[in-house]
């Protein structure tokens, strides 16, 4: 092959090369901030892959949030159709979430024994982004709260989320108001607690799925919630098995029982009916 004599210079075909007061691509990303937040505590090579791997987590639960949050505003709004969207990006988020496990799983226990005790009481149990995306998919449990007790803003904010509907409360209050007869228990449960298993609400979806020309909006918002409930199963899945292949059965530094702790956690559904209602079909 032949090369030529002097090497390819950008600039010639226009790019800009001079940002002395002009918006740059680390300053709109803020990279300073972000590249500067990787700091290990310890020697260990594998260290830097486990704070990376849960930093992108986080950022991923950022966006994923953000999208649940105007999912759920749209279906408040009677307005559903904007919501598919954002759903489906957060099962995409999850499924990229899913997709990251590998990378982790290249740290074998010895590699992760190297710096585990440096961890100290810290855990992804205290993770707020994820409590935040448990809540607002109706996992709610106020025990969760305790571990921000430390953080006011952010103890107030899970409070909020904890008291305020999910996202499947607000799916069925929109069937109510599209005229399907929904239990006042359901509408006027303790938002505080998980919705339970209703006949009404079984009903309701059963009518959507079995004329889903009918009802096409709602057929597809009950598809989306599945949807991120599928995606949000195997993100457990994964930790869990991701967790017994690096620690066994060693109690977790945020001081559950681990492994046994997360597998009950593979028993919490969700949207009960949309999954119960399969059966009946
Ligand atoms: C070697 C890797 C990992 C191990 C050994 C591990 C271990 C554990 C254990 C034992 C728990 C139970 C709580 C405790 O007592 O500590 C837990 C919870 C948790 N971990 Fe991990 N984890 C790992 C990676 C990750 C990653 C990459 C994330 C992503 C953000 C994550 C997020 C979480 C979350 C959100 C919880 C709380 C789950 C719940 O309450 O349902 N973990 N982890
Ligand atoms: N719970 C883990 C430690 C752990 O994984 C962790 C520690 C600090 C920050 C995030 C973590 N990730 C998930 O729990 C363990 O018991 O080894």
């Amino acid at each position: 092959m032949t090369r030529p004599a002097t090497p390819y210079d950008p600039a010639q075909d226009g790019a800009q090369m001079e940002f002395d007061g002009r918006m740059s691509y680390g300053d709109y990303l803020a990279l300073d901030k972000v590249l500067s937040a990787q700091n290990p505590i310890s020697n260990a090579h594998d260290e830097m892959l486990f704070i990376i791997q849960h930093q992108t987590s986080e950022l991923w639960m950022k966006l994923a949030i953000h999208e649940l949050l105007a999912a759920k505003a749209k279906i408040a709004e009677s307005d559903p159709s904007p919501a598919f969207k954002m759903l489906t990006r957060v099962a995409r988020i999850f499924e990229q979430l899913n997709s990251a496990w590998q990378v982790l799983r290249t740290m074998t226990p010895s590699e992760y024994e190297e710096f585990r005790d440096q961890l100290g009481q810290s855990s992804g149990f205290q993770s707020y982004q994820y409590r935040a995306i448990e809540y607002l998919a109706g996992n709610k449990n106020a025990a969760m709260l305790r571990p921000h007790a430390h953080l006011p803003q952010v103890h107030g904010w899970l409070e909020g989320l904890l008291k305020d509907t999910s996202l499947y409360d607000e799916a069925l209050r929109l069937l109510a108001r599209e005229g399907f007869a929904i239990d006042a228990s359901v509408l006027e449960r303790d938002l505080s607690l998980p919705h339970q298993e209703n006949q009404s609400v079984r009903a309701a979806w059963i009518e959507i799925y079995r004329d889903p020309r009918r009802h096409w909006p709602l057929y597809e918002l009950a598809e989306k919630l599945v949807d991120f409930e599928d995606y949000f199963r195997r993100w457990r899945f994964n930790h869990v098995t991701t967790v017994e292949r690096v620690i066994g059965f060693k109690r977790g530094t945020g001081g559950t029982s681990g492994v046994a702790y997360l597998r009950r956690m593979l028993d919490v559904v969700l949207f009960p009916e949309l999954w119960s209602i399969r059966a009946d079909l």
